[in-house]
């Protein structure tokens, strides 16, 4: 079983707090089930009431919750079933450990300005950061590291949600993942 080959892939949506992550994650997952492409989607949100439950925000606990997605990304791939994943994941070597262990990782930068996400604060939370009421929060008072070579980067202050989903698609049919 262990040495089956890999035939799914990940694509992992990394970005700040409202920077678009979910949304596209959820409409990606949408568009690749109507092309009858098998896949799971796993938000961050999610996972943090199960699979990373009791986890917080600190570097290395950030860290182990990028580690454990990863590694059920690179089981559920192993079987076939791809992954769209949407997590902060805000470190770049806990990113970099990610495409060493995934074999066909598609790192996607939702690439949304902090000015448009503080704008934007769908959750409230930015409003919470800025006046102190949390800590260790992304882009306020917690590091994001953008990543250097990203496969795809979305622009979701200048695209629509439709656009940004079909930059992934045209990506994934070019690459022949689909
Ligand atoms: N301190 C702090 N910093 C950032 N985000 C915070 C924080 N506290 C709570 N939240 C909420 O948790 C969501 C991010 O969880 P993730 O698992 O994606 O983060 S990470 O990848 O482990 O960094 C994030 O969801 P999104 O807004 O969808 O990104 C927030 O709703
Ligand atoms: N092109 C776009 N892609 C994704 N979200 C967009 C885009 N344009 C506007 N938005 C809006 O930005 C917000 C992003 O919120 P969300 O998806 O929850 O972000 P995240 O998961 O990164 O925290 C939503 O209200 C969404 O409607």
């Amino acid at each position: 079983m262990n040495n089956l080959k890999s035939s799914g892939f990940t694509c992992w949506l990394t970005g700040l707090s409202g920077a678009g992550k979910s949304t596209l994650g959820i409409e990606i997952t949408k568009a690749l089930e109507e092309l009858s492409v098998p896949c799971e989607y796993l938000d961050g949100d999610v996972i943090r009431t199960n699979l990373s439950k009791g986890l917080g925000f600190s570097r290395e606990d950030r860290n182990t919750n990028v580690a454990r997605v990863g590694f059920v990304c690179g089981l559920l791939n192993k079987h076939g079933i791809n992954t769209i994943v949407a997590l902060i994941s805000p470190y770049r070597d806990a990113r970099e450990q990610l495409k060493l262990q995934i074999p066909n990782f598609i790192e996607i930068f939702v690439d949304t300005p902090l000015d448009v996400c503080i704008k934007r604060d769908i959750k409230g939370l930015y409003k919470k950061a800025l006046a102190g009421e949390i800590a260790e929060f992304t882009g306020i008072s917690s590091p994001y590291e953008q990543p250097l070579n990203p496969d795809i980067t979305l622009k979701t202050h200048k695209e629509s949600v439709s656009q940004c989903v079909e930059t992934v698609i045209n990506y994934l049919q070019r690459q022949g993942k689909i």
